[in-house]
């Protein structure tokens, strides 16, 4: 579960406030994808999740046993850094103290990437990289997944089989998946539930009165 009381968060600790009286309660197997304007407040959300920053007041909890987290990007993508797919994920797994070099192989395996393993992580494409990402995250064996806008840069293709292997993990798996979406299709037709920021204020929905919602603000028939 996921659940936050009265949250506000400003960078500078004093108004105006990104965040400004959050509530809510997202219990464990939703799959929420979080939406709204640049600079609503979405990564700062996230941040404030996974604890990388404390709330100005109010308080964020988070009742599950570990996190995995997808940023963006990684730090070897676009880079001639020489290291490949396997190497990146070993030192990740060296990092969290994991002894099994198998998790690595089990990870590239969900994510449809085991014939990459002598790849190097430069000249992975957008969808390939994303997909690494995934698989780094799920070395840590999460119950709640984090991801920023998994979709960036990532051709239809690539964005299907995405979005395909959350809806999986998520279902089969019982992975929580909160993920910051630009993708409106994506998160309408994949998610349980869809958070909207706004000017600071968060409304929690289903997908289907998130449709009715947005086409009504727009004035359009059903
Ligand atoms: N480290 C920081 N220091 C100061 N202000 C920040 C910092 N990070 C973000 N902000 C500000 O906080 C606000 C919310 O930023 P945030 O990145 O959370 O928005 P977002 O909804 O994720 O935006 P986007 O869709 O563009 O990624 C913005 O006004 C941004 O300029």
């Amino acid at each position: 579960m996921i659940k936050a009381d009265n949250l506000f968060f400003s960078y500078t600790g004093s108004p105006p406030y990104v965040l400004d009286g959050i509530n809510w309660e997202i219990r464990n197997g939703e799959y929420v994808s979080v939406v709204g304007e640049n600079g609503s407040g979405k990564s700062t959300l996230m941040r404030l999740i996974l604890k990388f920053i404390k709330p100005t007041s109010g308080r964020i909890a988070v009742q599950t046993k570990r996190i995995g987290y997808v940023p963006q990007k990684n730090d070897f993508s676009n880079s001639n850094f020489p290291i490949t797919v396997y190497e990146a994920l070993n030192s990740y797994r060296k990092l969290l103290k994991i002894k099994s070099k198998d998790i690595i192989t089990d990870a590239l395996e969900q994510v449809g990437m085991s014939d990459f393993t002598d790849v190097l992580m430069g000249t992975l494409s957008g969808g390939q990289n994303q997909k690494i990402l995934i698989a780094r995250a799920l070395l840590g064996k999460p119950d709640l997944l984090i991801l920023d806008e998994p979709s960036t840069g990532v051709d239809i293709n690539g964005q299907k089989e995405i979005y395909e292997f959350l809806k999986k993990i998520n279902k089969e798996n019982g992975i929580t998946v909160v993920s910051v979406e630009h993708n409106l299709d994506a998160a309408i037709s994949n998610s349980t539930l869809i958070y909207h920021l706004m000017c600071g204020q968060g409304h929690l929905c289903t997908p289907r009165q998130y449709v009715d919602e947005f086409l009504k603000n727009r004035g359009e028939k059903r």
